[in-house]
C-alpha cells in the first residue's frame, strides 16, 4: 500500500518566512479582517455586516467581468467575452447563495441591531449602482445619493457616459450586418434602454435559425442567464426583507417591500425576453 502520507519525500510548507507574509502581501487578509466593526453586542449583527461586505466584493468582481466582456465584444473577440460572461454566471450563483445567512431573519432578530444601521441602506451602495450601470440599468438621478463620496460619484458619472455591456452587444450585431436602428445606436447612454421592436425582431430571427449564427444564440442565452440571476438576487432580497421587517419603511426612506417589489419585477436585457414571443 502506498499513500501520499507514507512517502518520505513529502515536504512540509515553509514555516519561517523571514519576517514577511507573502500571502498577506497579495490577499491583504489582515486589512480585510480589520473591516468588520459591529455596532452592537448582538451576536447576529456580524452575519449582516459580513454578508453585506461579501456581496460588495461579488458586485465588484461582476463589474470587472462585465467590463472585460464589454471590451472584448468591442474588439470582436467573442471567445474572451464568453469566457468572462461564463465566469460571471458562476459568480452570480455564489452571490445569490450568500443570501442564505440572512434569508430567515425574524423581525426580532433583525430589530436587535437594525437601529444601529441609522440612515444607512443598501440603496446607497455605489458598487451595486455601478453593477446596474454596466448592465444598462441607469439614470442620472442615481448619482445623487453619492454626493457625500465625491470619488465614487465621479466614477459612477463616468460609467453613465460609457456604453453598457448590452450596448456593446448591439454594436456587435450592427457590425455583423443586423439592422440595429440608428436611433438605438446613437441613443443617450445615460438613460435606461427600454428596448426597441426592431432589435426584438433581430433577436427573434437569430433564435429562429440557431444553425446560422450559433455563437450569437449562445451569447443571447448567456445574457439571459445573467438577467435571470439578477432577477433571482432581487427576488431573494425582497423575500429576506419581507421576512425581516414586513412592510415597515426602509432605513433609506422608501416604503420598503413595496418599493423593492416594483424594482424586482423588471427584467434586464428586455428584448431577450420579449423576442421569445416572436420565435
Ligand atoms: C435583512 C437584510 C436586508 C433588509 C431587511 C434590506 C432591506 C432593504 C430595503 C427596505 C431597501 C429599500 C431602500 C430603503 O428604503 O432602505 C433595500 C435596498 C437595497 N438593499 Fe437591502 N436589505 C437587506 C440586505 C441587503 C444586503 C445584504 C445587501 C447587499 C449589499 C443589500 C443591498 C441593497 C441594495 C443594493 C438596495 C437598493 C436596491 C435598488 O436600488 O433597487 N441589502 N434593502
Ligand atoms: N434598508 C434596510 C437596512 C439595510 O439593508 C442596510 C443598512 C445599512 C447598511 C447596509 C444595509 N443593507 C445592506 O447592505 C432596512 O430598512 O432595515
Amino acid at each position: 500500500m502506498s499513500s501520499v502520507s507514507q512517502q518520505s519525500d513529502v515536504l512540509a510548507p515553509r514555516y519561517d518566512l523571514g519576517g514577511t507574509t507573502p500571502y498577506d502581501d497579495y490577499i491583504r487578509a489582515s486589512a480585510l479582517a480589520g473591516l468588520q466593526q459591529t455596532r452592537t453586542d448582538d451576536p447576529g449583527e456580524m452575519a449582516f455586516l459580513v454578508t453585506s461586505q461579501v456581496m460588495e466584493l461579488w458586485f465588484k468582481l461582476l463589474v470587472h467581468e462585465w467590463q472585460t466582456a464589454g471590451a472584448a465584444l468591442r474588439d470582436d473577440d467573442l471567445p474572451t467575452a464568453m469566457t468572462a460572461l461564463g465566469r460571471s454566471l458562476d459568480e452570480l450563483q455564489a452571490l445569490n447563495a450568500s443570501w442564505l445567512p440572512l434569508a430567515r431573519l425574524t423581525p426580532t432578530q433583525f430589530n436587535a441591531y437594525r437601529p444601529a444601521l441609522g440612515d444607512g441602506s443598501g440603496f446607497q451602495s455605489a458598487m451595486y449602482r455601478r453593477l446596474e450601470f454596466v448592465l444598462g440599468e441607469r439614470s442620472a438621478s442615481m448619482l445623487v445619493p453619492h454626493a457625500g463620496t465625491p470619488g465614487m460619484q465621479a466614477e459612477l458619472k463616468q460609467a453613465l457616459g460609457e456604453p453598457s455591456l448590452y450596448d456593446e452587444v448591439l454594436r456587435l450585431l450592427h457590425r455583423r450586418g443586423y439592422p440595429i436602428p440608428q436611433a438605438v445606436l446613437d441613443r443617450d447612454l445615460a438613460q435606461r434602454y427600454a428596448g426597441d421592436p426592431a432589435v426584438e425582431q433581430i433577436w427573434a430571427e437569430i433564435y429562429a435559425a440557431p444553425e446560422r449564427e450559433p455563437e450569437l444564440v449562445r451569447l443571447g442565452e448567456t445574457l439571459t442567464d445573467v438577467a435571470e440571476a439578477i432577477w433571482r438576487w432581487r427576488g431573494d432580497h425582497l423575500m429576506a426583507t419581507r421576512r425581516a421587517m414586513g412592510a415597515k419603511v426602509g432605513t433609506g426612506g422608501s416604503s420598503g417591500v413595496a418599493w423593492l417589489a416594483k424594482r424586482a419585477d423588471a427584467l434586464i436585457f428586455p428584448e431577450l425576453w420579449t423576442a421569445r414571443s416572436r420565435v
